[in-house]
């Protein structure tokens, strides 16, 4: 695939471009004279007056004479080339959802198989339960890899509650920990403790418990004193009771899982995962392993390989499986089952479109916000997470969407739906929110039919959300597999979903990297976004007060863009804080901006932003001068750490700062993105003996986790940032 070089011809700040390099972007037919008439069409009498304390974009109730100036500079103007994209057609890797095979084949409990049937309401297996479970069962270790919303979920939890539930002696709540189960995030621990507590219902004498940052760590210390039999938790919350609590032991554990394997064993989670793997092996040396994940990569199974006993791997989408066994055709394998190539492309629901859209930075946020309006105001039950790469970036949008877009008057203008002013909802979910806030998005999102979730990649790995129609990337992502999971959100077990990926023309090129792992995206138009507009009459510019709205051709779409864009701007310039508020904002994006990884430092670098043009989409009319001082500062910090995962202290910030995410937030003071010393640096907490890092799997091998990491780092490509 090849995507012409952005041709970028405006490095300088958008406060004072030469007149030649004025130009105009081209994909909409327009006269040249169009925005000036616009200009002039919205200024005269409505000169500062877009203040009121809603600054919502109301449809009918806003006197046309109220409308606001359009100080905003031309945002068709000036902008890079959109360069087209030459999109070799990729065949993406693709698996059988569902089998025809059904659970009672399997030899469970008739009790289990009941729960399964009525309460789960779930009769056939699908491919990776079909695989993995007899293998499990039999008491081997093992690696599965299969694609997003294929139910990797019960594949180990239905083994776990059988073999549980047939001990010979029954279990006893006192007797601890027979199952721990490792998920990178509290919504993830929270979503796999409910559905082990559903497999368990005819089975009451075993104890399932969940531990999470967040939580109330008295009351986590009880149940754990009362006993848990099946743990669920985040790696950062059980290293605090490792270390704290005089009652976890792990003497009888017989499972260990680690769920989205890949991102637990990332470097994020490497001081954690060291504790915790000593604790356990310091008490228990026999039992079973199971790594799954969506994207287990190369550094993943390599890992495996020296530290899990005569593992299983199992691969739904593995089409050579046949000639590798031809004459074990119940998919297995043994370790190493692929090359690294092979690893690197993931397969992709078969159900799931995705889209790309190309968008110079000017427009960025009126494109998004006509997309979501599109969907979520104008299409019925229409469900969309739109992922950014920071909490504050999450904040911002959330708070300037709700506070323009959210109708204020209820009565629909022209055009729109009877109930579009009522349709959309947003609602947002970051790492630095309260975890029960946290709590309650999650489920109300959960059990939404529509709405619009903004948040971070903390949702982005297992969240089973229902429904959920769309998956907006504003910013990209640091790697295929984190572009896997995000869309992954969507077309799950089976039903339709759709994705879409918005760059800016100078990281067209990312759309070869997502075509080199076998990702096929086609284009959507950005005019064709924007042409939602035409169907709100709530951005009709002045002279075109008179004119129905199935006349809007392109010109007035280009106004009733601007006019979406003053309002942005007019209010985040309605108060000198919401103006310093907009550029931390922008300040967060461009620190966002740097973290990712070297390989893809060609297509998103620093050097490659225009300030002035990104400004815009933060609603700021003007490059930040003092921003841009600091930006430059941190340019050059970042520019002299080629590599986000070398020893450096930057490193260790960013990492710190990944931390938050996912952190398991008992630190006093919750300093999200406090910076902790490690084990044996000056200042830390000392480890217990057994607690010191010489992390294994059990087995009696020892995992030189440092030698690892270097293994992690070549194939671990995702960019650690909030
Ligand atoms: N056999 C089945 N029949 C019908 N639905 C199922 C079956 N197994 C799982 N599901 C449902 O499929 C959805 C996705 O399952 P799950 O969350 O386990 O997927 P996953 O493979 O772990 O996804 P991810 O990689 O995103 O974590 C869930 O809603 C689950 O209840």
């Amino acid at each position: 695939m090849q995507a012409k070089a952005t041709k970028r011809k405006h490095q300088a700040s958008s406060e004072a471009p030469p007149a030649k390099r004025r130009n105009e972007t081209s994909f909409l037919p327009a006269k040249k004279t169009s925005v000036k008439e616009t200009q002039r069409t919205f200024k005269g009498n409505t000169q500062k007056t877009f203040s009121p304390k809603k600054h919502s974009v109301c449809p009918s109730d806003r006197n046309q004479e109220e409308r606001p100036c359009i100080k905003t500079s031309s945002l068709f103007k000036n902008n890079p080339d959109i360069p087209e994209l030459h999109r070799p057609v990729v065949k993406q890797v693709q698996e059988k959802v569902f089998t025809s095979a059904a659970f009672h084949e399997l030899g469970l409990h008739p009790h289990l198989i009941s729960t399964i049937n009525t309460v789960l309401k779930m009769s056939s297996m699908t491919s990776v339960q079909k695989q993995s479970i007899p293998v499990l069962l039999e008491g081997r270790d093992a690696l599965v890899r299969s694609q997003t919303g294929s139910g990797k979920t019960l594949a180990y939890c239905i083994p776990v509650v059988q073999s549980l539930q047939a001990m010979k002696s029954k279990i006893q709540r006192s007797d601890g920990p027979y199952a721990l189960v490792l998920v990178p995030t509290r919504e993830l621990a929270l979503q796999s403790f409910d559905t082990v507590q559903k497999l368990l219902k005819p089975f009451t004498w075993i104890v399932p418990g969940v531990l999470m940052g967040g939580e109330k760590r008295k009351s986590e210390k009880a149940r754990l004193r009362k006993g848990i039999n099946i743990l669920i938790s985040t790696p950062g919350r059980l290293v605090d009771h490792i270390k704290s609590t005089k009652n976890i032991h792990f003497s009888r554990l017989r499972w260990l899982v680690f769920d989205e394997a890949d991102r637990i064993l990332d470097l994020g989670f490497e001081r954690d995962i060291t504790v915790i793997l000593n604790a356990v092996n310091a008490e228990c040396q026999k039992r079973q392993n199971v790594l799954l994940s969506a994207t287990l990569t190369e550094g993943v199974t390599r890992l495996a390989d020296i530290s899990l006993h005569d593992p299983v791997s199992i691969s739904v989408l593995d089409k050579s499986h046949d000639q590798l066994n031809p004459k074990d055709k119940a998919v297995r394998e043994v370790c190493p089952p692929r090359t690294g190539d092979e690893l690197d492309n993931f397969a992709i629901p078969e159900s799931l479109e995705q889209h790309v859209t190309v968008v110079p930075s000017k427009l960025r946020l009126v494109c998004l916000a006509a997309f979501i309006l599109q969907k979520c105001k104008f299409e019925k039950d229409q469900k969309m997470v739109v992922f950014f790469s920071s909490c504050e970036l999450v904040e911002f949008h959330y708070s300037l969407f709700l506070q323009t877009l959210l109708s204020s008057s209820g009565a629909p203008a022209s055009g729109q739906l009877p109930s579009a002013s009522t349709r959309l909802k947003f609602l947002r979910l970051h790492g630095n929110m309260e975890q029960e806030e946290r709590t309650a998005v999650f489920q109300e999102f959960s059990h939404s039919r529509r709405g619009v979730l903004l948040c971070t990649d903390v949702a982005a790995r297992g969240l089973d959300l229902p429904q959920v129609t769309w998956i907006v990337q504003y910013n990209a992502p640091s790697s295929p597999a984190e572009y896997i999971h995000r869309i992954g959100r969507t077309a799950r077990i089976g039903c339709h979903g759709s994705s879409l990926l918005i760059l800016a023309p100078s990281e067209a090129e990312y759309v070869n990297s997502l075509a080199s792992h076998k990702i096929n995206v086609s284009e959507m138009k950005m005019e064709d976004i924007l042409c939602v507009l035409a169907r709100d009459d709530c951005f009709k510019g002045k002279r075109w007060g008179a004119q129905k709205s199935h006349a809007v051709g392109p010109q007035e779409i280009r106004e009733r863009a601007t006019v979406l864009q003053t309002v942005f701007e007019d209010y985040v310039h309605s108060s000198e804080r919401r103006v310093s508020w907009a550029k931390k904002a922008l300040q967060s994006f461009i620190q966002a901006y740097a973290t990712y990884p070297r390989e893809l430092k060609h297509i998103f670098h620093v050097r490659s932003l225009h300030l002035g043009h990104v400004a815009k989409s933060f609603g700021l009319r003007d490059a930040p001068r003092n921003l841009s001082a600091l930006t430059r500062k941190k340019r050059k910090a970042h520019l002299k750490r080629p590599d986000l995962h070398k020893k450096t202290q930057s490193k260790h910030s960013l990492t710190e700062i990944l931390r938050s995410e996912y952190s398991s937030g008992i630190e006093p003071g919750v300093a999200k993105v406090k910076k902790q010393n490690a084990p044996g640096e000056p200042g830390s907490r000392p480890l217990r003996p057994s607690l010191q890092p010489t992390p294994c799997f059990g087995h009696g091998k020892t995992l030189k986790w440092r030698k690892t990491q270097k293994a992690l780092q070549q194939d671990s490509k995702t960019s650690q940032k909030v």
